[in-house]
């Protein structure tokens, strides 16, 4: 198999929800504080599960965790330009939410969390989409992945004090900090299972592609990332291992005895130095098997064409694994999200010598990832210099309007845009864009690399 190095690629979001209101006034559940917020888009799309202008899905999925589904990207910036924008945007219907309830006598205060896992313990996700060669078998692919994304929690993880919860099976572990919000809620390496038993990797067969040519591989493993510099680094470094795996090069076998009790163990050291057991019989720490990635990907970035953003992932990888091996952080302490985020947590438990499970704590940990702007700790944290950034804010605000313009997305943004200016009705999912009326119409994208195609301009002149 060669390996694809220029590969779409797209990320779901799921955010909590909550609002807060003064004590006279009826509390409102989750459900209806998600409703208010797609109002506006009911009222314009008559759904609440539509395609934007930039080509990405917004949906109001079970459960009212609202979800925006990045565009199909093609490169690492672009991919964080558009995850970021698409905070803004279900920032932005937060925001007007609270402004309508307001305008009601109900001063609400909407919360979106980009993170895990609710005070309940219940687990919403943060899905990586990579397309692969339909000459890859998903299962075989999956099983050489696994120890890479067993560990990968170290060096991309979003961090979380762990509290015993009823009915957590990670209860014995007892409070602490964990690096990893995911880890305790995958229950199995590679299946076609999503909710009942969550595997890491889900190879459900629909490749939003040609079906002929290419797969799509779900990674359902991740945390949701704030800093830009961690989302790169979580898909810079997962695509360089799946090229390596595509091309061929020999890579340790690391077959892990017990997928689920080492990516448990894993998220509760942030030394990296959990022992992993290896079905061949052999061991190897966390740290070591990240640093026996890292260096074959670094072997590898010489051999595949150049790239600046995967210069920057390797660059990056190098300094977080120095960092985990010298317990120093100062090198990587404004790029990665666990990071960042203990050294906020550390801070007040010094200056109040409070203990982890202080309620305070908590308090800390999840607003770290609400997003309003100016409220939310990171958003703030950013806002004033103290977090580095990847692409920049101009970038984001043309990626809330505009699709990716290198791939698919582009033609679905086009017809989207004509569309919503003709008032024409049409409906279109990832591969296909069709017009309703008066004759039906529709036209199918095959292939996610082309951003060219004559018959969506006749389309679009049809409109
Ligand atoms: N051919 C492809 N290869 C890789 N990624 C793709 C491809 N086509 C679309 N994507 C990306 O896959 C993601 C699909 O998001 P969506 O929420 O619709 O997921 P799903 O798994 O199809 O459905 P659901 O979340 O409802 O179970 C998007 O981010 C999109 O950009
Ligand atoms: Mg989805």
């Amino acid at each position: 198999m060669t390996a694809l190095t220029r590969r779409i690629k797209g990320i779901e979001t799921e955010y909590g929800i909550m609002a807060t209101l003064p004590g006279n006034i009826a509390p409102m559940t989750p459900d209806d504080v998600a409703r208010y917020m797609f109002r506006p888009i009911v009222e314009r799309y008559s759904s609440s599960n539509i395609f934007l202008p930039n080509a990405s899905r917004l949906y109001l999925d079970v459960g009212s965790h609202p979800e925006f589904a990045t565009a199909e990207c093609d490169s690492i910036s672009q991919l964080i330009a558009y995850e970021k924008a698409g905070d803004r945007i279900v920032s932005d219907l937060a925001i007007q939410a609270e402004e309508a309830l307001a305008a009601e006598g109900k001063p609400a205060q909407i919360y979106l969390f980009k993170n895990n896992v609710d005070s309940q313990g219940n687990s919403y996700g943060c899905h990586e989409n990579y397309l692969v060669s339909r000459t890859a078998v998903l299962k075989v692919l999956g099983r050489k992945l696994i120890p890479f994304l067993v560990t990968r929690q170290l060096i991309a993880g979003a961090g979380l004090i762990y509290r015993p919860f009823l009915g957590s099976a990670s209860s014995h572990f007892g409070t602490g900090w964990c690096v990893s919000q995911r880890a305790d809620h995958v229950w199995e390496g590679v299946s076609s299972a999503t909710t009942r038993s969550r595997p890491m990797i889900n190879t459900r067969d629909e490749p939003h592609a040609d079906s002929s040519l290419y797969r799509r591989l779900h990674v359902i493993v991740g945390d949701s990332n704030l800093a830009e510099p961690t989302i790169a680094l979580k898909i810079g470094a997962t695509e360089l291992v799946l090229e390596m795996i595509e091309a061929g090069v020999e890579l340790p076998d690391f077959g892990l005895a017990d997928d689920i009790a080492s990516i448990r163990q894993i998220a509760r050291d942030s030394t990296g130095s959990t022992v992993i057991e290896l079905k061949n019989g052999g061991t190897i720490t966390a740290l070591a098997m990240q640093r026996a990635y890292h260096e074959a990907a670094a072997a590898w970035l010489h051999e595949r064409e150049p790239n600046e953003d995967l210069n920057k992932v390797v660059d990056l990888w190098g300094r977080m694994l120095t960092a985990l091996e010298s317990q120093d952080f100062s090198q990587v302490d404004t790029e990665i999200d666990w990071v960042i985020k203990r050294k906020l947590i550390n801070r007040y438990l010094e200056k109040n010598s409070w203990d982890l499970d202080h309620p305070k704590l908590a308090q800390i940990d999840l607003m770290y990832h609400d997003i309003k702007p100016g409220r939310g700790i990171f958003p703030v944290l950013e806002a004033k210099g103290l977090v580095q950034r990847w692409v920049s804010d101009e970038v984001i605000e043309v990626a809330k309007d505009q699709a990716p313009q290198t791939t698919r997305a582009k033609l679905r943004g086009d017809f989207l845009s004509a569309a919503l200016e003709r008032e024409a009705s049409v409906t279109v999912d990832w591969m296909r864009l069709k017009i309703n009326q008066p004759e039906p119409h529709m036209v199918e994208l095959g292939d996610p690399f082309a951003s060219v195609d004559s018959r969506v301009e006749e389309l679009i002149e049809y409109l």
